[in-house]
């Protein structure tokens, strides 16, 4: 039945209605009781319609009375919630509240949420509201974690960084307590990890089966009780309740696992977080490996795996101009192999690049931490020794030399001698301008060392004219 509307207040209608109501009741009600049978002259008088017309109306009034302090207040809580929900959800959106940690959406808290007060239509209402809320504020708490974790991994391309953005949003979100990040490594042919947080001994991870299984098979797993895995918790180290080993993969290809340990269960929310970041990880982690590998292949030399030169020669300078402002000594050899294009002639250019691969090996076994062998051209290495007088750097060239005089290399059933010749030079024995002074005389040194007739180590103190040229 369509009622008509009297106003633009459908509560002012609903009063409108029931005095209209109440007047009409009070009117026709004496009638009635003359169909009763009480006598006409008692009841048709002015007085008794006055009487009940009043009482009609006071029943309309009464009936408004409820409507307003009971149904209203509800409704106007719920608009006034919906409002604020309205608010927040606007103020949610700008960058900066985006950018936070902590997402603010009031939309758990007794600020969003109505009161259910009874059990028909009005608590169906104020119910259905609390839920879409809740859901409301799920979803948004789930973009919101994805916006943080796309922040975070547009941030940065270290695999450090990033697997410490990761593990902040996996705490916030209590979808891990510890975590560690597992990738093929193409270089080693096995499994490494990259990164680790809260577990504890994270290097065995890559020796079980399960995390193997992850990697080569694409197959998540999930532990509960794990025996073998560790937490690192604020105080004490304790036992994980849940281990998940999940895949990272990569345009369908397979490239690592993450292993997440933690101490509750997930609900249905966080595992949809954590499927997200697991499917966004794989793109992340890639560009990460990639990162690293175009510097290692910038500052390496692709056949020894040692510095090339120009790396070298920005290390030099460093550890140059260091040693002028410590007022230390540096020292720099210049090594070429004697003879070695006849190595290649007779042998040819694959025994060549082994015979430099030995070479770097056996320069590896004579130098400390902290010196530097560069590749500095095809058979000619230089070494920055940091710290090291001219006369230490020249005992280290001499048993370098002795090392490849007495190492054979093996070619078939054939030995090949090699023999190299070495030029040193030091600061600030020489007292050089900078590191292209300092290379010049270590330069001179070794062409006089092939010169006097390779398989040598010459001093650039007593080159000819070498004070003249320090001066
Ligand atoms: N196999 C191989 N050979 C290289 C590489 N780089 C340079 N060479 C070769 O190394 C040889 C260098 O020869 P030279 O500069 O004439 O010197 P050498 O034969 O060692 O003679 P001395 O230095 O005077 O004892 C050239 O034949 C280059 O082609 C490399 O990466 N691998």
């Amino acid at each position: 039945m369509k009622i008509p509307r009297l106003s633009n207040s459908i509560l002012r209608d609903q009063f409108i209605w029931m005095m209209i109501t109440g007047f009409l009741a009070g009117l026709i009600f004496p009638f009635f009781i003359v169909l009763l049978g009480i006598p006409q002259e008692k009841v048709m008088t002015p007085l008794f319609f006055g009487a009940s017309i009043m009482a009609g109306l006071a029943m309309g009034l009464l009936n408004f009375g409820l409507v307003h302090f009971v149904t209203r207040p509800t409704l106007k809580e719920l608009g006034e919630k919906m409002d604020t929900v309205r608010k927040r959800l606007d103020e949610q959106m700008t960058s900066e509240a985006s950018k936070s940690k902590k997402m603010d959406t009031c939309l758990e808290a007794q600020e969003c949420v109505v009161h259910i007060r009874s059990r028909d239509e009005l608590g169906q209402v104020a119910g259905a509201f609390n839920k879409l809320v809740q859901t409301l504020r799920e979803s948004l708490e789930i973009q919101h974690s994805y916006q943080r974790f796309s922040a975070a991994v547009n941030s940065t391309l270290e695999l450090k960084a990033l697997g410490e953005e990761v593990m902040d949003i996996l705490r916030d979100y209590q979808l891990a307590n510890g975590m560690a990040i597992i990738v093929y490594d193409n270089q080693q042919d096995a499994l490494k990890t990259v990164y680790a947080s809260g577990i504890n001994h994270p290097e065995w991870l890559v020796n079980k089966v399960q995390v193997i299984e992850a990697v080569e098979k694409g197959r998540s797993e999930s532990i509960e009780l794990p025996l073998d895995v560790e937490v690192d918790a604020v105080l004490a180290t304790v036992q994980p309740r849940f281990v998940d080993i999940l895949p990272i993969e990569f345009k369908g290809m397979r490239i690592g696992a993450l292993v997440l340990a933690r101490l509750q269960p997930l609900e249905k929310k966080q595992q949809i977080i954590l499927s997200l970041l697991q499917k966004g990880l794989g793109l992340a982690i890639r560009n990460a490996l990639t990162h690293e590998e175009i510097q290692r292949i910038a500052v390496l030399d692709g056949l020894t795996g040692i510095y090339n030169r120009r790396f070298g020669m920005q290390r030099l300078h460093e550890e140059f101009g260091r040693a002028q402002r410590s007022k230390t000594p540096l020292a720099l050899i210049m090594l070429d192999i004697d003879h070695f294009k006849s190595i290649n002639d007779t042998y040819g250019h694959p025994v060549g690049d082994r015979a430099i691969k030995l070479v770097v090996k056996l320069g590896k076994t004579v130098l400390r931490e902290g010196d530097i062998l560069v590749r500095y051209g095809g058979e000619e290495f230089m070494i920055v020794l940091p710290g090291a007088a001219i006369d230490d750097a020249v005992k280290v060239a001499e048993r370098l030399r002795h090392k490849v005089t007495e190492t054979l290399l093996l070619h078939g059933d054939q030995q090949i001698h090699l023999t190299v010749s070495l030029g040193v030079a030091g600061y600030p024995a020489l007292e050089v301008a900078d590191e292209d002074a300092l290379i010049a005389l270590a330069d001179e040194a070794l062409y006089k060392a092939k010169e006097s007739g390779r398989n040598r180590v010459v001093d650039a103190r007593y080159l000819e004219g070498a004070q003249a040229a320090t001066s």
